[in-house]
């Protein structure tokens, strides 16, 4: 009898054991399989470079041989519709290659918006498309590389630990970044001609180059709109705690929406605080009434107008143009004093 229950739990366990290895090694394969299926997704496209010298000078077939080997461990950053990658070609020339994975129409939209917004623009405070390829699974945008990454990193990573935020950043870096962010927007809403609506300013959109020179990326949100028009009829996007009440209210984006989201930014490098930043929450609160209640010695910084650029009221915000004149009479002034 006690022979009969032994033998039945040896074989229990043998059949316990077996399935753990077989559930294992399918996981495995699967797992496998999926791997393959993504390095060979991106493969059969089509490269398309803008012209630039820097780019003539590559040869187009080493260049995509290394794109399509990029991987897992030359990730530098991701976000809501892509991955994004280091892609080095030699000691002295790197890309940013921000991969988009095709399926839904969303993300497809998104390519193209920041093709038709990116495609002619060369502007020394927006970061440069310096080309695309395309395939049937895959989407790809070749970016410059910016080597000191996102103002988000840079704010909340890299400056998080500093006791005195706003007066170590003053020192460091403030002015230089509000102005650099700052003079990329006229540009689109202004110069170009059919202007370009960012619809997605926020400080992980803000990259910062080899001098913490600010500048304006991922187009993937942006609205072209005909000069003679006052706003673009649109699906609600973007990110919250940056959006404009009356864009968030009905969907229409205007050139002051994205002035309303830059205010918020400029609170953002002001206080070390995220617009989702959990004080908020908590309160109940937005960044622009928390700034105004809590904090008003810090405003001490921003003149005049500048305060009003996240103001609830359209007609009470500065437009851009405004904005950077204000920014650059302050980073002048304290020049001076400094
Ligand atoms: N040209 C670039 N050079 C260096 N780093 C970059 C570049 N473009 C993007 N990155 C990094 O990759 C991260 C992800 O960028 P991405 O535009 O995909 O997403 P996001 O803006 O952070 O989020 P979401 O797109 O969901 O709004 C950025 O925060 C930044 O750190």
């Amino acid at each position: 009898m006690a022979n009969a229950v032994v033998l039945a739990l040896y074989i229990k366990l043998c059949f316990v054991f077996f399935f753990f290895f077989i559930s294992k090694i399918i996981i495995s394969v699967l797992l496998y399989r999926r791997w393959k299926r993504k390095q060979m997704v991106c493969k059969d496209g089509m490269t398309v470079m803008f012209r630039s010298p820097m780019m003539q000078s590559l040869p187009s077939d080493a260049f995509l041989k290394k794109t399509l080997k990029l991987s897992n461990k030359d990730i530098i950053g991701s976000g809501g519709y892509g991955t994004v990658y280091r892609l080095t070609i030699n000691e002295s020339t790197a890309f940013a290659v921000k991969r988009l994975n095709k399926g839904t129409a969303d993300r497809d939209r998104g390519f193209e918006r920041e093709l038709e917004a990116m495609g002619d623009i060369k502007h020394r405070n927006i970061v440069t498309l310096h080309g695309y390829y395309t395939a049937p699974h895959c989407n790809l945008l070749i970016y410059e590389l910016m080597p000191n990454g996102s103002l988000d990193t840079f704010l909340h990573v890299i400056m998080k630990n500093v006791v005195k935020f706003l007066v170590s950043l003053d020192l460091l870096k403030f002015k230089k970044i509000a102005v650099g962010a700052a003079r990329g927007l006229p540009y689109l809403h202004h110069d170009c001609i059919t202007h370009i609506i960012h619809r997605d300013i926020k400080s992980s959109n803000i990259l910062l180059d080899q001098n913490m020179e600010a500048r304006v990326s991922d187009f993937g949100l942006a609205t072209l709109m005909e000069p003679d028009k006052t706003h673009v009829s649109t699906f609600v996007a973007g990110t919250f705690g940056y959006l404009a009440p009356e864009y968030f209210d009905t969907g229409r984006a205007t050139t002051k929406g994205n002035v309303y989201s830059f205010g918020v930014l400029l609170l953002e490098l002001l206080t070390g605080k995220k617009p989702d930043d959990e004080v908020f929450i908590e309160e109940g609160s937005k960044i622009v009434s928390w700034v105004k209640a809590v904090v008003q010695e810090e405003l001490y910084v921003l003149d005049g107008r500048l305060e009003n650029c996240p103001d609830d009221e359209i007609d009470n915000r500065p437009t851009i143009a405004e904005v950077v004149k204000m920014l650059e009479k302050i980073r002048s002034d304290k020049a001076l004093t400094d």
